[in-house]
Formats: C-alpha cells, structure tokens, sequence
C-alpha cells in the first residue's frame, strides 16, 4: 500500500452533506420510442447524489440502470423532469465526468500509459501535469511496472485498471461505472472492489456505479439505489451504514453488511414484476 503522502495531491475534501448535491435527479422519466412499440425505461426517479459519496444502483436486467448513467452523462436526454451535475442543468455530453464501461476499450496499439495519456490528448491537458497525473494514477491502481505494456500483455483486472486511470485522469468531480468488473473472474473482482475503496477514499470523487452484484455494491457503496423491473421506479435506498474505510473480509462479516444485502435481496425478491 503506498504511502499517504504519495498521494496526496489525489486527495480532495471528504463529502459534504447540505451543500449542492454533485448530482440531482430530479422526477426524470424515459421513453423510448420504437417503430414497433413505445417503451417507459425510467419513470420518477429522483436521486440527489452528495459531493464525495458513493452510491450503487441495482435492479433487474432491463430496469434502466444504464440508462440512468447516460441521463447523468448527457448521453440522453430525459423525456420528462432534468437532471443536475454539481447545480448546473445536463443540456448535453457532459466532457467532465468519468465513464467506465463493462469492457476496458483500450486502444491495442498503444501501452498502458499512452492508452491513459489519451484522455490528456483529447482535453488538451499540458503534457507535464499529464504526465504528472498519470504517473500517480499508475501508482494508485497498483499498475507500477506495467506501464509499458500492451492491452494484450495485461489481464482483464489491469486493463480494468488501466480504464480507471483513463477514467480519473483529469480528476472528474462525478465517476459514472456501469458494471466495471462484469467480465472479471470473481477473485479478480473482489481485488478489485478493494482497490476501488481505496481509490475513491484517496480522491474523494462522487462515483455512481451500477452492479448487478449486491455484495458489490453493499461493500463498495454508502447507500443502495434498489429498482424496480421496467419501467424502472425507485424502490427504496439502502443505507449501508458502513465507514468509508473497509477491510474486506470484516466488512462482509459484519452486521452492517448482512443487514443492508439482506434488506437489498428482499427487495429485489420482492418487488412486483411489471408488464
Ligand atoms: N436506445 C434505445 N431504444 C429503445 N429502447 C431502449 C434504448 N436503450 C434502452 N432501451 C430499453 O430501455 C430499457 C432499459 O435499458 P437499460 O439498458 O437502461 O437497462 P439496464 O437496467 O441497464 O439493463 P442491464 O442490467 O441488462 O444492462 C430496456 O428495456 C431497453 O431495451
């Protein structure tokens, strides 16, 4: 584990409740529209996401998880109700998060770090602070060594890593992660949610992951989004009750953890199924 003080310029200030959420949704609906049919993807939701917190999103397949992430991204546009990133109105593709996807989407032909630099070429970030950046980046995602590699030199864990440090790279105020470890095998995995803890303890980033993993996201998350099946409503949000610091075995064993995966399973279980 590094050094505190090896990261500290990562460090930003801790979450602050009561001051303008990092992201406010706010009674959105989505509609689809198909030749064949109309389709209600989301339907009042309303979510206020504070600076610095972490907050996992699970539901059925087809609730409309992703679709929530792209309505935070500017990805889409919702059909009804607006959303809000850090009090300012989404209108559009929003170029200050970070996004996350199940697959890496590392480019082949170029190592690790150039493949993180990318994201400093795109923004036109001076190439000492990039670089800068990326070098500490490398450290915190334990990718030291590997810098120089290629995507098909690396496991699927260090090219997950590799996509966070693109993702983080120019220090997004709001990490957006759609099933980030899907594709990894479960110890991979677990490793991996570890990192991410700490990651998001280091830099203080609001992050809003989705998971179909309730372990995931109660290990990871202060509070729980749960949803319903399509059109996906909010159902009820977890809190989790956990400090933000957590060893991983302790925390899985702890009551907390049980109460919070036991309130989420029932929920999901429980909820009505729609047509
Ligand atoms: N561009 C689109 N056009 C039409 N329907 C869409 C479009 N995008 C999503 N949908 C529909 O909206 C619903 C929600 O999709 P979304 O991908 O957000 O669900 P999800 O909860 O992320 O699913 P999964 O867990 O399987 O990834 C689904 O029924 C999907 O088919």
């Amino acid at each position: 584990m590094n050094a505190p003080d090896e990261t500290a310029s990562l460090v930003r200030a801790p979450a602050s409740p009561g001051r303008t959420p990092a992201v406010r949704i706010d009674d959105v609906a989505v509609r689809f529209r198909t030749k064949k049919k109309d389709v209600t993807a989301l339907r009042d939701v309303s979510l206020d996401v504070a600076t610095g917190e972490f907050v996992a999103i699970v539901g059925p397949s087809g609730c409309g998880k992703s679709t929530l992430l792209k309505l935070v991204a500017g990805l889409l546009a919702p059909s009804a109700g607006e959303v809000f990133l850090g009090g300012e109105r989404v209108r559009g593709p929003r170029r200050d998060i970070g996004y996350v996807f199940q697959r890496a989407a590392l480019l082949d032909w170029r190592s690790a770090r150039r493949n993180i630099l990318l994201q400093a070429e795109m923004r036109k970030i001076p190439a000492d602070r990039a670089r800068a950046r990326t070098d500490e980046l490398i450290r915190v995602t334990g990718l030291g060594g590997f810098e120089d590699a290629y995507p098909h030199e690396l496991s699927g864990g260090m090219q997950q890593r590799v996509a966070l440090c693109r993702a983080l790279l120019h220090e997004p105020p709001v990490l957006l992660m759609d099933e980030p470890f899907g594709a990894l095998d479960a110890l991979t995995r677990e490793q991996m949610n570890v990192e991410l803890n700490r990651i998001w303890r280091r830099t203080g980033t609001t992050v809003l992951l989705v998971t179909h993993s309730i372990t995931e996201a109660a290990y990871l998350a202060d509070r729980v989004v749960v949803m319903s099946p399509r059109p996906g409503t909010i159902t009820e949000t977890v809190e989790v009750g956990l400090p933000a610091e957590r060893e991983y075995a302790g925390t899985l064993a702890s009551a907390a953890f049980r109460a919070a995966t036991g309130r989420i399973r029932a929920l999901l279980g429980a909820v009505p199924a729609h047509d």
